[in-house]
C-alpha cells in the first residue's frame, strides 16, 4: 500500500491554478525530497495529502484511503514551516497536550523528547528555546503515534550543521523502519545523501521525479572531467580532440589542468581515449549533483521565481 498516490492532480486558489497534473507517489520506507522554488506548489500539495483541502481534478488516494479520513490522518506526521507553540508551557506539556488533541499515548512523551535531543530541556517553558530547540520539539510533535507517513516543510531551518546531521539519521532511522518520509525545502546543499527520490516542482507542475541517476538521465547534463596532464595541456588537448571525433567539446585549461564538458553517453570512450594515451596524470569527474540539477530544471527563471507570484 503507497503512503500516498497522487494521480493528475490538479488545485486552485479561486481561480488561480496553482497545481496541475501532478502525478507523484510514495511508497513505504522511502524519503522523497519536494523541491521548488517559493511558491511552487509544495506547501499546497502536502495539505491535499494532509486532507485540508480536496483537489479540483485527479485522484488522490492516502495509506489507502481518503485523504481526511480521521482513520487515515492519525497515521499522519505533519512539520509545518513555522511552528509556534504557547511560550508559558513546557516542552513536556505541549507535547503532551498534541499527545491528546492526536489521540496518542502520552507515555511516549519523555522518550521522543530524548530522541530529538531535548531531554534535558523538556521541563523548561518554551519561550527560553532557540529556534532550533522550538524546531526539535515540532519534530517530536510530528513523531506522535509514530506516523507511517512523516511530513516536513523546511525541517532543517534554524537547526546548526550538528543538529542537521542528527535530523537526517533520525529520519533515515524511521525510514529503515518503514515510514514514508515527505521532506520539502528549498535548502538543497547537504540533502542528497539523505533522500531516495527527488521531485522538482516549478509553478505547479512537477518537471522531474527519480532517483539521482533517474534525474540525471532526465537533465541530460554534461559530465565534467578535470584532468591534469603528463606533459603540457596542449598536448592532452590534442588528444581529447581527436577522441571526440570532431564532436566539439567545451574544454578550457584552467591552472595547468584541463577541464572537459562532455555527454554523459561519450565519457567512457572519452576516459578510454584519455587514458590509452599516456597523457594524462590525474582524473577526476564532476557529474551533476542535486543543486545542478535543480538549478536546470528551474531554468534561467530561477530568480524570478523568488518569492513566487505571492
Ligand atoms: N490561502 C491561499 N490563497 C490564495 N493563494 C494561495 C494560498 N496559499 C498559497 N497560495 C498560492 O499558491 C501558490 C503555491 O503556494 P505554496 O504555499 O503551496 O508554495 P510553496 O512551494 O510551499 O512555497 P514556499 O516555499 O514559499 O513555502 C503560491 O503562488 C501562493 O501564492
Amino acid at each position: 500500500m503507497s503512503c500516498f498516490h497522487l494521480e493528475n492532480v490538479s488545485y486552485r486558489y479561486e481561480k488561480r491554478p496553482v497545481l496541475q497534473g501532478i502525478d507523484l507517489r510514495l511508497e513505504p520506507g522511502e524519503i522523497l525530497g519536494l523541491f521548488g522554488h517559493n511558491g511552487a506548489g509544495k506547501t499546497t500539495t502536502i495539505k491535499l495529502i494532509l486532507g485540508l483541502m480536496q483537489p479540483d481534478g485527479g485522484a488522490l488516494s492516502v495509506l489507502g484511503g481518503q485523504a481526511g479520513d480521521p482513520q487515515i490522518t492519525r497515521h499522519l506526521g505533519y512539520l509545518p514551516e513555522n511552528v509556534m507553540f504557547y511560550p508559558q508551557l513546557t516542552g513536556r506539556e505541549i507535547l503532551s497536550h498534541f499527545a491528546r488533541l492526536k489521540g496518542a499515548s502520552v507515555r511516549q512523551v519523555p522518550a521522543l523528547l530524548e530522541r530529538v535531543g531535548l531531554g534535558d530541556a523538556m521541563e523548561a517553558r518554551t519561550k527560553t528555546y532557540s529556534k532550533g530547540m522550538r524546531q526539535r520539539l515540532g519534530l517530536a510533535q510530528a513523531l506522535l503515534g509514530q506516523p507511517k507517513l512523516l511530513m516536513l516543510d523546511e525541517p532543517t531551518v534554524g537547526l546548526d550543521p550538528v543538529a542537521t546531521a542528527d535530523l537526517y539519521r533520525l529520519l533515515r532511522d524511521l525510514r529503515d523502519m518503514g515510514t514514508g518520509i515527505v521532506l520539502c525545502s528549498h535548502v538543497l546543499p547537504g540533502v542528497e545523501p539523505y533522500i531516495d527520490r527527488a521531485a522538482i516542482l516549478t509553478d505547479g507542475a512537477l518537471q522531474a521525479v527519480g532517483d539521482l541517476a533517474a534525474l540525471r538521465r532526465q537533465a541530460n547534463m554534461p559530465v565534467t572531467l578535470f584532468l591534469d596532464p603528463v606533459r603540457s595541456t596542449a598536448a592532452l588537448e590534442a588528444v581529447i580532440d581527436q577522441g571526440a571525433r570532431g564532436q566539439g567539446l567545451l574544454t578550457r585549461a584552467d591552472n595547468g589542468r584541463l577541464r572537459v564538458e562532455i555527454k554523459a553517453g561519450d565519457k567512457m570512450a572519452m576516459l578510454e581515449a584519455v587514458l590509452g594515451s599516456g597523457e594524462v596524470a590525474d582524473i577526476s569527474i564532476h557529474q551533476p549533483s542535486l543543486e545542478d540539477i535543480y538549478v536546470h530544471f528551474i531554468g534561467t527563471g530561477g530568480l524570478a521565481h523568488r518569492g513566487g507570484s505571492q
